[in-house]
């Protein structure tokens, strides 16, 4: 495959193009906590059988506590600074669905280089992100797929959008289980980023996908 495209050298600073930035270390450890406790909430809430009058008193003090955090909110397009040791200096977003440190949706989904030059992360997957019983749905693997494959553009210099997404899916994917998911560049053409990515339970692969990502142009 032709290498024609280049790291990024440095990223303009997106504060200039109006984005808000904060950097991981100025997410308060109070703020991961809470995330932790929703996360555990949003479990409770989808699997519960409480009575109606308990039902009737969590919604009141979840209403209660959503009107607590609105007060001061975060713009939802901030962007999330992270310096990986040795490596470019990385964006996300700080509300990213698969890997955004305050979204309590998000597993989250954290990717390290790995020994051999490959992205690297760990995942387990409660009942939240069911598809079939007891198996991870579709959607879900692809997202975490994408995540994987943009992670390792950005991590080699290259951040850009996904342009095509290809997933195939090998054995069914258990909740509640261990997953590893690596990914790596597999190529470039100009702006054209060709990425690849596995999870896998018990050493198996159970779902792969490749990503076209179209690197991001830097506006004038
Ligand atoms: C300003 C400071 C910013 C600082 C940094 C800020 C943020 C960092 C942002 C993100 C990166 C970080 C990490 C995120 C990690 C994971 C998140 C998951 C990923 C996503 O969740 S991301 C959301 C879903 N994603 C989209 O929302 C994209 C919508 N889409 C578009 O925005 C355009 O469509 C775009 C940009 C893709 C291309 O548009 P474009 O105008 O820039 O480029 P163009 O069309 O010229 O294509 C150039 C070359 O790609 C070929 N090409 C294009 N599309 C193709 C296709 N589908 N199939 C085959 N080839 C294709 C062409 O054929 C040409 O090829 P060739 O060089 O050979 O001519």
């Amino acid at each position: 495959m032709t290498v024609e495209a280049e790291p990024v050298a440095g990223l303009p600073d997106p504060t200039e193009y109006g984005f808000s930035v904060v950097r991981e270390s100025e997410i308060p450890r109070e703020h991961h906590d809470l995330v932790a406790r929703v996360r555990e909430l949003v479990d409770a809430v989808a699997h519960t059988q409480a009575e109606p009058a308990e039902l009737a008193a969590a919604e009141a003090t979840v209403a209660e506590l959503t009107e607590l955090l609105s007060r001061r909110r975060r713009d939802t397009g901030t962007l999330l600074l992270h310096r990986p040791p040795g490596g470019p200096p990385e964006y996300g977003t700080v509300t990213n669905l698969v890997a955004g440190p305050t979204n309590a949706v998000a597993p989250p989904l954290v990717m390290a280089p790995g020994a051999d030059g490959e992205l690297r992360g760990e995942v387990t997957l409660n009942g939240v992100y069911q598809g079939p019983p007891g198996i991870v749905h579709g959607g879900w693997l692809a997202a975490l797929l994408d995540q994987a494959l943009g992670a390792a553009a950005s991590a080699a210099g290259m951040p850009g959008l996904t342009a095509n997404l290809s997933v195939d899916y090998r054995r069914p994917t258990p909740l509640h289980a261990p997953l590893t998911v690596t990914s790596r560049v597999t190529g470039t053409e100009r702006r054209k980023v060709f990425v690849a990515a596995e999870i896998r339970h018990d050493g198996e692969v159970t779902a792969e996908g490749t990503a076209l990502m179209v690197r991001l142009a830097v506006p004038d």
